[in-house]
Protein backbone atom coordinates (compact mmCIF):
# COMPACT_ATOMS: atom_id res chain seq x y z
CA UNK A 1 0.00 0.00 0.00
CA UNK A 2 3.00 2.46 0.36
CA UNK A 3 3.71 2.19 -3.39
CA UNK A 4 2.21 4.94 -4.46
CA UNK A 5 3.55 6.85 -1.77
CA UNK A 6 7.43 5.88 -2.29
CA UNK A 7 6.79 7.06 -5.77
CA UNK A 8 5.86 10.76 -4.44
CA UNK A 9 8.95 11.35 -1.53
CA UNK A 10 11.29 12.94 -4.19
CA UNK A 11 10.32 16.48 -3.05
CA UNK A 12 12.50 19.29 -1.74
CA UNK A 13 11.11 20.45 1.14
CA UNK A 14 12.40 23.84 0.69
CA UNK A 15 10.42 24.07 -2.60
CA UNK A 16 7.32 22.81 -0.60
CA UNK A 17 7.63 25.53 2.06
CA UNK A 18 7.63 27.96 -0.57
CA UNK A 19 3.46 27.34 -1.30
CA UNK A 20 1.81 29.70 0.05
CA UNK A 21 0.28 28.66 3.51
CA UNK A 22 2.25 25.54 3.44
CA UNK A 23 3.32 25.80 6.81
CA UNK A 24 -0.27 26.74 8.36
CA UNK A 25 -1.82 24.20 6.32
CA UNK A 26 0.51 21.28 7.21
CA UNK A 27 0.14 22.41 11.14
CA UNK A 28 -2.49 21.40 13.66
CA UNK A 29 -3.24 23.34 16.78
CA UNK A 30 -4.92 22.07 20.06
CA UNK A 31 -5.32 24.17 23.40
CA UNK A 32 -2.12 26.44 23.01
CA UNK A 33 -0.11 23.59 21.14
CA UNK A 34 1.11 23.87 17.61
CA UNK A 35 2.69 20.57 15.76
CA UNK A 36 3.71 21.34 12.37
CA UNK A 37 4.89 19.17 10.70
CA UNK A 38 5.60 21.61 7.57
CA UNK A 39 8.98 20.61 6.89
CA UNK A 40 8.64 17.44 5.87
CA UNK A 41 8.68 16.01 1.97
CA UNK A 42 5.00 15.37 2.52
CA UNK A 43 3.10 17.04 -0.38
CA UNK A 44 -0.60 17.36 -0.50
CA UNK A 45 -1.18 14.44 -2.61
CA UNK A 46 1.05 12.20 -0.45
CA UNK A 47 -1.33 13.71 2.68
CA UNK A 48 -4.51 12.92 1.06
CA UNK A 49 -3.07 9.23 0.63
CA UNK A 50 -2.43 9.07 4.12
CA UNK A 51 -5.32 9.81 5.06
CA UNK A 52 -7.03 7.53 2.78
CA UNK A 53 -4.86 4.78 4.22
CA UNK A 54 -6.25 5.91 7.56
CA UNK A 55 -9.55 5.69 6.72
CA UNK A 56 -9.41 2.68 4.53
CA UNK A 57 -7.73 0.85 7.56
CA UNK A 58 -10.80 1.74 10.14
CA UNK A 59 -8.81 3.84 12.37
CA UNK A 60 -12.26 5.44 13.85
CA UNK A 61 -13.78 2.01 13.94
CA UNK A 62 -10.61 1.06 16.23
CA UNK A 63 -10.58 4.21 18.13
CA UNK A 64 -14.38 3.75 19.19
CA UNK A 65 -13.89 0.25 20.12
CA UNK A 66 -11.23 1.19 22.03
CA UNK A 67 -12.77 3.65 24.10
CA UNK A 68 -16.02 1.72 24.26
CA UNK A 69 -13.71 -1.42 25.80
CA UNK A 70 -13.69 -3.96 23.57
CA UNK A 71 -11.17 -5.82 23.49
CA UNK A 72 -8.76 -4.78 20.85
CA UNK A 73 -5.79 -6.22 23.07
CA UNK A 74 -6.58 -9.38 21.34
CA UNK A 75 -3.48 -12.19 22.00
CA UNK A 76 -4.26 -11.62 25.74
CA UNK A 77 -7.83 -11.01 26.05
CA UNK A 78 -8.15 -7.58 27.06
CA UNK A 79 -9.42 -4.46 27.28
CA UNK A 80 -7.44 -1.12 26.37
CA UNK A 81 -8.60 1.29 28.58
CA UNK A 82 -6.00 3.69 29.96
CA UNK A 83 -7.91 6.42 29.21
CA UNK A 84 -10.53 5.69 32.16
CA UNK A 85 -7.89 6.60 33.95
CA UNK A 86 -8.46 9.94 33.28
CA UNK A 87 -12.37 10.34 32.50
CA UNK A 88 -12.76 12.30 35.29
CA UNK A 89 -15.22 14.25 33.73
CA UNK A 90 -16.53 11.84 31.43
CA UNK A 91 -19.60 9.17 31.74
CA UNK A 92 -19.25 5.83 32.39
CA UNK A 93 -16.58 3.52 30.80
CA UNK A 94 -18.16 -0.33 30.35
CA UNK A 95 -16.14 -3.22 30.24
CA UNK A 96 -18.21 -6.68 29.92
CA UNK A 97 -21.32 -4.76 30.75
CA UNK A 98 -19.45 -3.36 34.01
CA UNK A 99 -18.89 0.05 34.32
CA UNK A 100 -15.46 0.87 35.40
CA UNK A 101 -15.28 4.62 36.67
CA UNK A 102 -16.76 4.12 40.24
CA UNK A 103 -13.63 2.22 40.21
CA UNK A 104 -11.21 4.23 38.79
CA UNK A 105 -12.38 7.36 41.02
CA UNK A 106 -12.46 5.31 44.39
CA UNK A 107 -8.96 4.10 43.83
CA UNK A 108 -8.09 8.39 43.09
CA UNK A 109 -9.57 9.14 45.89
CA UNK A 110 -7.78 6.54 48.02
CA UNK A 111 -3.97 7.64 46.53
CA UNK A 112 -4.82 11.14 46.98
CA UNK A 113 -5.75 10.46 50.58
CA UNK A 114 -2.79 8.31 51.14
CA UNK A 115 -0.46 11.42 49.22
CA UNK A 116 -2.16 14.22 51.42
CA UNK A 117 -1.57 11.99 54.64
CA UNK A 118 1.81 11.59 53.62
CA UNK A 119 2.65 15.01 52.22
CA UNK A 120 0.65 16.84 55.37
CA UNK A 121 2.95 14.34 57.94
CA UNK A 122 0.33 12.50 58.93
CA UNK A 123 1.56 9.42 57.76
CA UNK A 124 4.87 8.78 59.37
CA UNK A 125 7.85 6.42 59.17
CA UNK A 126 9.51 5.21 62.59
CA UNK A 127 11.66 8.61 62.41
CA UNK A 128 8.76 11.06 61.90
CA UNK A 129 7.21 12.46 58.91
CA UNK A 130 8.62 10.90 55.67
CA UNK A 131 11.47 13.01 53.68
CA UNK A 132 11.50 10.35 51.15
CA UNK A 133 9.84 7.77 48.71
CA UNK A 134 11.46 5.23 46.63
CA UNK A 135 9.29 4.10 44.05
CA UNK A 136 11.08 0.42 43.20
CA UNK A 137 9.61 -0.78 39.94
CA UNK A 138 10.67 -1.51 35.96
CA UNK A 139 9.67 -0.76 32.67
CA UNK A 140 5.77 0.97 32.58
CA UNK A 141 6.13 0.92 36.74
CA UNK A 142 8.98 2.75 36.46
CA UNK A 143 9.81 4.81 33.55
CA UNK A 144 6.42 7.47 33.32
CA UNK A 145 6.91 8.31 36.78
CA UNK A 146 10.03 9.06 36.49
CA UNK A 147 9.64 10.52 33.24
CA UNK A 148 6.70 12.91 34.95
CA UNK A 149 8.25 13.41 38.62
CA UNK A 150 11.26 15.10 36.40
CA UNK A 151 9.31 16.83 33.77
CA UNK A 152 6.91 18.80 36.55
CA UNK A 153 10.21 19.30 39.01
CA UNK A 154 8.63 23.30 38.97
CA UNK A 155 5.92 21.94 40.61
CA UNK A 156 7.59 19.61 43.54
CA UNK A 157 6.12 20.39 46.82
CA UNK A 158 6.16 17.24 48.61
CA UNK A 159 9.09 14.41 49.79
CA UNK A 160 11.88 13.86 47.90
CA UNK A 161 11.16 11.20 45.01
CA UNK A 162 13.94 8.44 44.37
CA UNK A 163 13.84 5.77 41.58
CA UNK A 164 14.82 2.15 41.51
CA UNK A 165 14.86 -0.32 38.10
CA UNK A 166 17.56 -2.43 37.42
CA UNK A 167 18.62 -5.53 39.09
CA UNK A 168 21.94 -4.22 39.12
CA UNK A 169 22.78 -3.55 42.68
CA UNK A 170 24.80 -0.74 41.40
CA UNK A 171 20.96 1.07 41.35
CA UNK A 172 19.42 0.66 45.03
CA UNK A 173 22.59 0.95 46.50
CA UNK A 174 23.49 4.18 45.11
CA UNK A 175 19.98 4.73 46.01
CA UNK A 176 19.73 3.82 49.58
CA UNK A 177 22.75 5.37 50.65
CA UNK A 178 22.60 8.61 52.00
CA UNK A 179 18.74 8.13 52.87
CA UNK A 180 17.63 7.68 56.42
CA UNK A 181 15.55 4.38 56.59
CA UNK A 182 13.35 6.15 59.57
CA UNK A 183 12.07 8.73 57.17
CA UNK A 184 11.57 6.93 54.15
CA UNK A 185 8.52 5.03 52.56
CA UNK A 186 8.90 2.42 49.79
CA UNK A 187 6.42 1.99 46.93
CA UNK A 188 6.83 -1.50 44.89
CA UNK A 189 5.18 -1.09 41.84
CA UNK A 190 4.44 -4.09 39.32
CA UNK A 191 1.52 -4.50 37.68
CA UNK A 192 2.11 -8.66 38.10
CA UNK A 193 3.71 -8.54 41.56
CA UNK A 194 6.57 -11.49 40.05
CA UNK A 195 8.86 -9.35 37.70
CA UNK A 196 12.12 -10.32 39.20
CA UNK A 197 13.92 -7.34 39.44
CA UNK A 198 11.10 -5.54 41.07
CA UNK A 199 10.94 -8.36 43.55
CA UNK A 200 14.50 -8.47 44.33
CA UNK A 201 15.03 -4.88 44.84
CA UNK A 202 11.89 -4.72 47.33
CA UNK A 203 13.28 -7.41 49.52
CA UNK A 204 16.59 -5.59 49.30
CA UNK A 205 15.03 -2.51 50.41
CA UNK A 206 13.06 -4.34 53.10
CA UNK A 207 16.14 -5.88 54.48
CA UNK A 208 17.59 -2.33 54.49
CA UNK A 209 14.63 -0.98 56.46
CA UNK A 210 14.73 -3.72 58.75
CA UNK A 211 17.53 -2.87 60.50
CA UNK A 212 16.93 0.60 61.53
CA UNK A 213 12.87 -0.21 62.14
CA UNK A 214 11.04 -2.43 64.24
CA UNK A 215 8.15 -2.93 61.53
CA UNK A 216 9.68 -2.23 58.22
CA UNK A 217 6.48 -3.03 56.24
CA UNK A 218 4.58 -0.60 57.72
CA UNK A 219 7.05 1.80 55.76
CA UNK A 220 6.16 0.43 52.01
CA UNK A 221 3.03 0.70 49.70
CA UNK A 222 2.39 -1.55 46.59
CA UNK A 223 0.88 -0.69 43.45
CA UNK A 224 -0.35 -3.56 41.57
CA UNK A 225 -3.17 -5.11 39.93
CA UNK A 226 -2.01 -8.55 41.70
CA UNK A 227 -3.14 -7.78 45.34
CA UNK A 228 -2.70 -11.42 46.71
CA UNK A 229 0.92 -11.31 45.80
CA UNK A 230 1.00 -7.83 47.25
CA UNK A 231 -0.70 -9.15 50.59
CA UNK A 232 1.92 -12.67 50.64
CA UNK A 233 4.93 -9.52 50.71
CA UNK A 234 3.34 -8.67 53.95
CA UNK A 235 1.99 -5.18 52.47
CA UNK A 236 -1.74 -3.95 54.43
CA UNK A 237 -4.44 -3.72 52.12
CA UNK A 238 -5.53 -0.05 53.01
CA UNK A 239 -1.34 0.89 51.17
CA UNK A 240 -2.08 -1.01 48.04
CA UNK A 241 -3.24 0.50 45.24
CA UNK A 242 -4.61 -1.86 42.70
CA UNK A 243 -5.41 -1.23 38.91
CA UNK A 244 -7.26 -3.62 36.03
CA UNK A 245 -5.72 -5.64 33.58
CA UNK A 246 -7.37 -3.32 31.30
CA UNK A 247 -4.48 -0.84 31.85
CA UNK A 248 -1.65 -1.75 29.89
CA UNK A 249 2.33 -1.65 32.02
CA UNK A 250 3.41 1.09 29.75
CA UNK A 251 0.58 3.04 29.39
CA UNK A 252 -0.18 2.94 33.46
CA UNK A 253 1.19 6.34 34.36
CA UNK A 254 -2.47 8.11 35.30
CA UNK A 255 -3.01 5.62 37.22
CA UNK A 256 -1.76 4.25 40.32
CA UNK A 257 1.95 3.68 38.81
CA UNK A 258 1.61 7.86 38.61
CA UNK A 259 1.21 7.73 42.62
CA UNK A 260 5.31 8.75 43.33
CA UNK A 261 4.49 11.99 40.91
CA UNK A 262 1.94 12.93 42.88
CA UNK A 263 3.15 12.84 46.17
CA UNK A 264 5.99 14.65 44.35
CA UNK A 265 3.43 17.64 43.13
CA UNK A 266 0.36 16.59 45.03
CA UNK A 267 -3.17 15.76 43.99
CA UNK A 268 -4.13 18.85 42.45
CA UNK A 269 -1.18 19.42 40.16
CA UNK A 270 -1.76 15.51 39.31
CA UNK A 271 -5.50 15.86 38.37
CA UNK A 272 -4.34 18.60 36.09
CA UNK A 273 -1.92 16.17 34.15
CA UNK A 274 -5.01 13.47 33.68
CA UNK A 275 -7.10 16.23 32.34
CA UNK A 276 -4.48 17.16 30.38
CA UNK A 277 -4.26 13.65 29.27
CA UNK A 278 -8.37 13.60 28.95
CA UNK A 279 -8.37 16.94 26.77
CA UNK A 280 -6.21 15.12 24.52
CA UNK A 281 -9.01 11.82 24.22
CA UNK A 282 -11.56 14.70 23.29
CA UNK A 283 -10.04 15.82 20.59
CA UNK A 284 -9.00 12.55 19.21
CA UNK A 285 -12.28 10.99 19.76
CA UNK A 286 -13.62 14.03 17.52
CA UNK A 287 -11.45 16.66 15.56
CA UNK A 288 -11.27 15.27 11.73
CA UNK A 289 -8.14 13.63 10.47
CA UNK A 290 -6.46 15.95 8.97
CA UNK A 291 -6.65 18.53 12.20
CA UNK A 292 -6.37 15.49 14.44
CA UNK A 293 -2.70 16.03 16.23
CA UNK A 294 -2.37 12.25 17.27
CA UNK A 295 -4.00 11.11 13.45
CA UNK A 296 -1.31 13.89 11.62
CA UNK A 297 1.32 12.46 13.83
CA UNK A 298 0.52 9.46 13.61
CA UNK A 299 0.58 9.71 9.32
CA UNK A 300 3.94 11.87 9.31
CA UNK A 301 5.45 9.18 11.16
CA UNK A 302 4.56 6.43 9.02
CA UNK A 303 5.39 8.55 6.13
CA UNK A 304 8.98 8.13 6.94
CA UNK A 305 9.29 4.82 8.40
CA UNK A 306 7.12 3.42 5.41
CA UNK A 307 6.98 5.47 2.54
CA UNK A 308 10.21 7.35 2.98
CA UNK A 309 11.91 3.71 4.55
CA UNK A 310 13.76 6.02 7.22
CA UNK A 311 14.28 2.78 9.62
CA UNK A 312 14.83 5.36 12.50
CA UNK A 313 13.44 8.47 14.64
CA UNK A 314 14.37 10.76 16.88
CA UNK A 315 12.94 12.66 19.51
CA UNK A 316 14.31 15.66 20.35
CA UNK A 317 12.80 17.47 23.52
CA UNK A 318 14.76 20.93 24.15
CA UNK A 319 13.71 20.60 27.54
CA UNK A 320 16.30 19.41 29.95
CA UNK A 321 13.48 18.11 32.57
CA UNK A 322 12.56 16.04 29.28
CA UNK A 323 15.16 14.07 29.81
CA UNK A 324 13.87 10.67 30.19
CA UNK A 325 10.80 11.08 27.61
CA UNK A 326 12.80 9.63 25.12
CA UNK A 327 13.57 6.38 27.37
CA UNK A 328 9.15 6.53 27.88
CA UNK A 329 8.87 6.85 24.38
CA UNK A 330 11.12 4.07 23.50
CA UNK A 331 8.78 1.57 25.45
CA UNK A 332 5.64 3.20 24.65
CA UNK A 333 6.42 3.02 20.68
CA UNK A 334 8.88 0.28 20.64
CA UNK A 335 6.97 -2.40 23.17
CA UNK A 336 3.62 -1.40 21.31
CA UNK A 337 4.85 -1.30 17.77
CA UNK A 338 7.72 -3.67 17.50
CA UNK A 339 6.32 -6.75 16.14
CA UNK A 340 6.51 -9.13 13.54
CA UNK A 341 2.59 -10.50 12.82
CA UNK A 342 -0.11 -9.05 12.63
CA UNK A 343 -3.22 -9.29 14.65
CA UNK A 344 -4.17 -12.60 12.86
CA UNK A 345 -0.56 -14.24 13.38
CA UNK A 346 0.39 -13.73 10.16
CA UNK A 347 3.93 -12.71 9.06
CA UNK A 348 4.01 -8.85 8.45
CA UNK A 349 4.62 -7.93 5.01
CA UNK A 350 6.43 -4.96 5.83
CA UNK A 351 8.32 -3.26 8.69
CA UNK A 352 7.08 -2.48 12.01
CA UNK A 353 7.37 0.30 14.06
CA UNK A 354 10.77 2.04 13.77
CA UNK A 355 13.86 2.47 16.04
CA UNK A 356 12.90 5.09 18.62
CA UNK A 357 15.74 7.13 20.06
CA UNK A 358 16.51 10.67 21.44
CA UNK A 359 18.08 13.00 23.89
CA UNK A 360 17.26 16.44 25.11
CA UNK A 361 18.54 19.09 23.10
CA UNK A 362 20.81 21.53 23.12
CA UNK A 363 22.81 18.12 24.21
CA UNK A 364 22.16 15.79 21.38
CA UNK A 365 23.44 18.66 18.82
CA UNK A 366 26.90 17.97 20.88
CA UNK A 367 27.30 14.70 20.42
CA UNK A 368 25.15 12.82 17.76
CA UNK A 369 23.63 15.65 15.74
CA UNK A 370 26.89 15.22 13.17
CA UNK A 371 24.97 12.15 11.90
CA UNK A 372 21.60 13.33 11.52
CA UNK A 373 23.39 16.71 9.51
CA UNK A 374 25.82 14.77 7.56
CA UNK A 375 25.38 10.83 7.56
CA UNK A 376 24.12 9.05 4.88
CA UNK A 377 20.96 7.99 7.03
CA UNK A 378 18.38 10.16 7.02
CA UNK A 379 16.61 10.15 10.15
CA UNK A 380 13.40 12.54 10.91
CA UNK A 381 13.57 14.56 14.20
CA UNK A 382 10.62 15.23 16.18
CA UNK A 383 11.81 18.04 17.93
CA UNK A 384 9.83 19.57 20.83
CA UNK A 385 9.78 22.59 22.78
CA UNK A 386 8.05 25.04 25.34
CA UNK A 387 8.16 28.85 24.54
CA UNK A 388 8.62 30.14 27.80
CA UNK A 389 10.65 28.16 30.50
CA UNK A 390 10.22 28.15 34.28
CA UNK A 391 12.76 30.37 35.47
CA UNK A 392 12.13 34.18 35.10
CA UNK A 393 15.66 35.48 36.18
CA UNK A 394 17.13 32.79 33.62
CA UNK A 395 14.76 33.92 30.29
CA UNK A 396 17.94 34.08 28.68
CA UNK A 397 19.17 30.74 28.76
CA UNK A 398 15.63 29.78 27.57
CA UNK A 399 15.52 31.90 24.69
CA UNK A 400 18.98 30.63 23.28
CA UNK A 401 17.48 27.25 24.01
CA UNK A 402 14.44 27.37 22.06
CA UNK A 403 16.36 29.80 19.19
CA UNK A 404 18.62 26.46 18.99
CA UNK A 405 15.45 24.11 18.39
CA UNK A 406 14.52 26.91 15.82
CA UNK A 407 17.66 26.36 14.31
CA UNK A 408 18.50 22.58 13.69
CA UNK A 409 14.93 22.22 12.21
CA UNK A 410 16.00 25.02 9.92
CA UNK A 411 19.72 23.88 9.08
CA UNK A 412 18.17 20.42 8.43
CA UNK A 413 16.27 21.37 6.09
CA UNK A 414 18.01 24.42 4.29
CA UNK A 415 21.40 22.35 4.16
CA UNK A 416 24.34 24.00 2.78
CA UNK A 417 25.00 24.04 -0.98
CA UNK A 418 29.12 23.21 -2.71
CA UNK A 419 28.80 26.80 -4.10
CA UNK A 420 28.23 27.99 -0.44
CA UNK A 421 30.61 25.85 1.08
CA UNK A 422 33.43 27.43 -1.41
CA UNK A 423 32.49 31.05 -0.80
CA UNK A 424 33.12 30.60 2.55
CA UNK A 425 36.21 28.47 2.12
CA UNK A 426 37.58 31.49 -0.28
CA UNK A 427 36.79 33.53 2.64
CA UNK A 428 39.51 31.80 4.91
CA UNK A 429 41.65 32.25 2.61
CA UNK A 430 41.71 28.89 0.56
CA UNK A 431 42.70 28.21 -2.79
CA UNK A 432 42.65 25.29 -5.89
CA UNK A 433 42.62 21.77 -4.50
CA UNK A 434 42.49 22.35 -1.01
CA UNK A 435 39.98 24.57 -1.04
CA UNK A 436 37.54 21.90 -3.03
CA UNK A 437 38.65 19.48 -0.49
CA UNK A 438 38.05 21.27 2.16
CA UNK A 439 34.41 22.91 1.09
CA UNK A 440 33.40 18.93 0.21
CA UNK A 441 33.27 18.39 4.26
CA UNK A 442 31.32 21.67 5.10
CA UNK A 443 28.52 20.42 2.73
CA UNK A 444 24.93 19.97 4.13
CA UNK A 445 22.63 17.99 1.99
CA UNK A 446 19.67 19.76 3.81
CA UNK A 447 16.35 18.01 2.76
CA UNK A 448 16.47 16.30 5.86
CA UNK A 449 13.23 16.30 7.84
CA UNK A 450 11.49 17.21 10.78
CA UNK A 451 8.41 17.99 12.88
CA UNK A 452 8.13 20.15 15.62
CA UNK A 453 5.91 20.11 18.70
CA UNK A 454 5.63 23.78 20.65
CA UNK A 455 3.76 24.62 23.20
CA UNK A 456 3.85 27.56 25.49
CA UNK A 457 4.76 25.92 29.21
CA UNK A 458 6.02 22.31 30.08
CA UNK A 459 2.67 22.45 33.07
CA UNK A 460 1.25 19.31 34.28
CA UNK A 461 -2.09 19.39 32.18
CA UNK A 462 0.65 20.47 28.91
CA UNK A 463 2.66 16.98 29.88
CA UNK A 464 -0.34 14.76 30.20
CA UNK A 465 -1.56 16.36 26.39
CA UNK A 466 2.04 15.69 25.00
CA UNK A 467 1.63 11.61 27.08
CA UNK A 468 -2.07 11.09 25.87
CA UNK A 469 -1.05 12.47 21.98
CA UNK A 470 1.99 10.15 21.74
CA UNK A 471 -0.12 7.20 23.13
CA UNK A 472 -2.69 7.65 20.53
CA UNK A 473 -0.37 7.89 17.76
CA UNK A 474 0.84 5.02 18.84
CA UNK A 475 -2.46 3.45 18.45
CA UNK A 476 -3.21 4.88 14.69
CA UNK A 477 0.31 3.60 13.43
CA UNK A 478 -0.25 0.04 15.04
CA UNK A 479 -3.94 0.06 12.99
CA UNK A 480 -2.94 0.69 10.31
CA UNK A 481 0.17 -1.55 10.56
CA UNK A 482 -2.84 -4.16 11.09
CA UNK A 483 -0.73 -5.36 14.68
CA UNK A 484 -1.56 -5.65 18.24
CA UNK A 485 0.27 -2.52 19.94
CA UNK A 486 -0.74 -3.98 23.56
CA UNK A 487 0.84 -7.18 24.13
CA UNK A 488 4.47 -7.90 24.71
CA UNK A 489 5.56 -11.15 23.60
CA UNK A 490 8.84 -10.33 22.80
CA UNK A 491 10.59 -9.45 25.94
CA UNK A 492 9.54 -13.29 27.44
CA UNK A 493 12.01 -15.68 26.04
CA UNK A 494 14.89 -13.71 27.63
CA UNK A 495 13.06 -13.93 30.91
CA UNK A 496 12.87 -17.72 31.14
CA UNK A 497 16.38 -17.87 29.78
CA UNK A 498 17.53 -16.11 32.69
CA UNK A 499 15.70 -18.23 34.62
CA UNK A 500 17.83 -21.14 33.46
CA UNK A 501 21.08 -19.05 33.56
CA UNK A 502 20.72 -18.09 37.23
CA UNK A 503 21.91 -22.18 38.35
CA UNK A 504 24.05 -22.41 35.41
CA UNK A 505 26.19 -19.21 37.08
CA UNK A 506 26.23 -20.64 40.34
CA UNK A 507 27.56 -23.72 39.20
CA UNK A 508 24.60 -25.69 40.58
CA UNK A 509 23.76 -26.75 37.10
CA UNK A 510 26.57 -27.38 34.48
CA UNK A 511 25.22 -25.68 31.32
CA UNK A 512 26.06 -28.34 29.00
CA UNK A 513 23.33 -27.69 26.52
CA UNK A 514 24.12 -24.38 25.98
CA UNK A 515 26.28 -22.88 22.85
CA UNK A 516 29.51 -22.74 22.79
CA UNK A 517 29.58 -18.97 23.00
CA UNK A 518 27.50 -18.99 26.16
CA UNK A 519 29.71 -21.89 28.11
CA UNK A 520 32.79 -19.13 27.29
CA UNK A 521 30.75 -16.15 28.74
CA UNK A 522 29.60 -18.62 31.99
CA UNK A 523 33.07 -19.78 32.30
CA UNK A 524 34.53 -16.58 32.42
CA UNK A 525 32.01 -15.32 34.89
CA UNK A 526 32.46 -18.53 37.13
CA UNK A 527 36.38 -17.83 36.96
CA UNK A 528 36.29 -14.30 37.53
CA UNK A 529 37.62 -13.10 41.18
O1 LIG B 1 4.75 -3.92 36.24
P1 LIG B 1 5.41 -5.25 36.06
O2 LIG B 1 4.45 -6.38 36.05
O3 LIG B 1 6.51 -5.44 37.08
O4 LIG B 1 6.10 -5.25 34.64
C1 LIG B 1 7.15 -4.39 34.32
C2 LIG B 1 7.51 -4.45 32.85
O5 LIG B 1 8.10 -5.69 32.54
C3 LIG B 1 7.62 -6.49 31.49
O6 LIG B 1 8.60 -7.41 31.15
C4 LIG B 1 7.14 -5.77 30.26
O7 LIG B 1 8.07 -5.78 29.22
C5 LIG B 1 6.74 -4.35 30.50
O8 LIG B 1 5.67 -4.05 29.66
C6 LIG B 1 6.35 -4.10 31.94
O9 LIG B 1 5.99 -2.76 32.09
Amino acid sequence: MWEALTADTGARISELLKEEGRAADFSVSFDGMLFDYSKTAMSKEARALLLSIAQSHRVEERRAAMFAGEKINETEGRAVLHTALRNLDGGPVEVDGQDVMPGVLETLARMEAFAEDVREGRFTGAGGPITDVINIGIGGSHLGPEMGTRALSPYHDGPRCHFVSNVDGADIADCLAGLDPRTTLVIVASKTFTTIETMTNAETARAWMAKAVDDPAAQFAAVSSAEDKTADFGIAPERVFGFEDWVGGRYSMWGPIGLPLMLAIGPEDFRAFLKGGAAMDGHFRTAPAQENMPVMLALTGLWHSHACGFPTRAVLPYDQRLSRLPAYFQQLEMESNGKRVTMEGDALSEQSGPVVWGEPGTNGQHAFYQLIHQGTQVVPCEFMVAAKGHEPELTHHHDLLVANCLAQSEALMRGRTLAEARAQMETAGFEGDELERQAAHRVFPGNRPSTTLIYDRLTPRRLGQIVALYEHRVFVEGVILGINSFDQWGVELGKALAKEMAPILSGAEDGAGKDGSTRQLVAFVRGAT
